[in-house]
């Protein structure tokens, strides 16, 4: 199981890895201007990198619901210059959290390596984007939209619902001309989903990591802890590793995670315990 990416480099799937998320959006840097918050994202990056992360997520655009929806321009400004960099300072994997054909554009030519789109290339333009880009890519299920998904999340069986969903994605990819091997494919943990259907999509990984290609997880401080809990964004590690480790244990491979370190760690006793230490 591996990932073709550009310039002849490859990604080794057949042991799970861990995805650093680096949100660009202003809200998630507190202090300063663009400036401070371009580097506090590479010090943040960094840090990943060193922690054992091998992708780096960036995101300009948040997909909390309620969240402003950001033009293509501003997303642009916040994402090329730091992947830029991370290009020229880092030997990592980067992809690109996004659903706009202009941005998976600009983005892989600055250097990303995987588009990773919570609306599985369903936006104008983004599946031949996509397919002109040559990258590997991450197609997610996601109910409804950010601004209204929590609402009234509605499933029959979410499991074969969003197994089907993710299925006919990957088909319509793959006849675009998107290769097989090329494809990832990810439940949306509270992307339109009740705190149960969050916890059966969890129960059931195996089924979404048995359908022939790599599983993306995350969940890693999402309300499907907080719900459960009834704790802050900042009390979320010791559960989030917990998912992370359920997750790797059903044969997810690549688990995208705020807190890296501890995520590696837990990941390691799982690939020890399953391939030998
Ligand atoms: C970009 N992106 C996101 S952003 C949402 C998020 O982290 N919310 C959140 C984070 C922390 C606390 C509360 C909510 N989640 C996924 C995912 O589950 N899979 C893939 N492939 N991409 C993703």
């Amino acid at each position: 199981m591996q990932l073709c990416l550009p310039r002849q480099r490859r990604l080794d799937l057949s042991r799970p890895v861990v995805m650093g998320i680096l949100n660009l959006t202003p809200d998630s840097f507190s202090d300063g201007g663009r400036y401070n918050r371009y580097d506090a994202a590479l010090r943040q990056a960094e840090q990943m990198l060193t922690d054992g992360a091998v992708i780096i997520d960036i995101g300009g655009e948040s997909t909390r619901p309620g969240a402003a929806a950001v033009p293509a321009h501003e997303e642009l400004a916040r994402v090329v210059p730091v992947i830029e960099a991370l290009r020229r300072q880092f030997d990592c994997v980067i992809s690109i959290d996004t659903s706009k054909a202009a941005v998976m554009s600009a983005a892989v030519q600055a250097g990303a390596d995987i588009i990773n789109d919570v609306r599985a290339l369903l936006e104008p333009g983004a599946l031949a984007a996509a397919v002109s880009a040559q990258v590997p890519v991450c197609l997610m299920h996601m109910q409804g939209a950010p601004r209204s998904m929590q609402q009234a999340p509605q499933y029959q069986d979410v499991v074969s619902e969003v197994k089907q969903f993710l299925l006919e994605r990957a088909r319509a990819c793959e006849q675009a001309g998107i290769d097989k091997q090329q494809i990832i494919l990810d439940p949306g943990f509270g992307f339109g989903k009740s705190l149960t259907h969050n916890y059966v999509l969890l129960q059931q990984l195996q089924q979404f990591a048995d359908c022939g290609y790599p599983l993306l997880a995350g969940m890693s401080r999402k309300s499907m802890i907080g719900q459960l809990l009834n704790i802050p964004l900042n009390e979320r590690l010791a559960a989030s590793v917990a998912c992370a480790t359920i997750a790797a244990l059903q044969g997810a491979r690549i688990i995208r995670v705020h807190d890296v370190k501890e995520t590696v760690q837990a990941v390691r006793v799982v690939t020890a315990m399953q391939y030998g230490a």
